[in-house]
């Protein structure tokens, strides 16, 4: 049977050890075989002005996986036009890997805002999304408990972790110590760079 990919979409600026800990669950708890983080150089929604570049958060990202077998970085989007729709980057990988079985793996924060992308009935239509719990203001029109008919939103009870790629660069222009919140060789590729500060 093809292995089943969550495809864990995000700007990771930087990886934290929250988006680690959700995607090590998901291919530890849930059915899916593999989990790739994909980098994304431009999300439409939000601006690119606090944003390393993109070669930066993917070399974190790998540097991340590294010791994890099941769980990969991805470059896929860095070609494709900005900023990055997550339509068209699912038509595009489709057909790079006609083998695979993709899957969405989303926090419940961008669940919230799913129904505003582009084509979203269309991600809806063809693809499972597997959402965990993250607290964020605001409700979620498309939340399965809400009575419509959302087969394909599957929410896994994955740990909360109160961390945010937001809270890290601003630690770090304030001069805090935020090493326990990233993977140790992360910490150490970001403090020789001196990003953020
Ligand atoms: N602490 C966390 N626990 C679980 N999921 C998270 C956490 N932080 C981010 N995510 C999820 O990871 C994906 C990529 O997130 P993103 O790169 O925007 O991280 P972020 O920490 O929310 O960043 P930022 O603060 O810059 O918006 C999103 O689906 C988001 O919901
Ligand atoms: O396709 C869309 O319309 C769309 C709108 C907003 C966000 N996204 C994607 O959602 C992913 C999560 O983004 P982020 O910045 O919260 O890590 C990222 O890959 C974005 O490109 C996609």
């Amino acid at each position: 049977m093809a292995k089943k990919t969550g495809l864990y979409f995000g700007t990771f600026n930087p990886i934290h050890v929250g988006h680690l800990i959700i995607a090590n669950h998901m291919v530890e708890f849930s059915d899916l075989d593999e989990v790739w983080f994909v980098v994304t150089p431009h999300n439409p929604h939000k601006k690119k002005k606090t944003l390393l570049e993109d070669h930066h958060r993917l070399a974190m990202v790998r540097i991340a996986v590294e010791e994890y077998p099941k769980l990969q970085a991805s470059n896929v989007e860095f070609d494709l036009p900005q900023p990055n729709y997550t339509v068209n980057t699912l038509v595009h990988l489709e057909e790079k890997y006609p083998e695979k079985n993709f899957s969405l793996i989303m926090g419940e924060d961008n669940l919230k805002s799913l129904h505003k992308w582009k084509n979203y009935e269309v991600i809806l239509e063809r693809y499972s999304i597997y959402v965990y719990p993250r607290i964020s203001e605001g409700n979620t029109p498309l939340h399965p408990s809400r009575g419509e008919k959302l087969p394909q939103i599957k929410i896994v009870d994955a740990p909360i972790i109160e961390l945010s790629s937001t809270f890290i660069r601003k630690g770090i222009k304030a001069g805090k110590n935020i090493r326990p919140m990233l993977p140790a060789e992360v910490w150490t590729y970001l403090d020789e760079m001196n990003f953020y500060k």
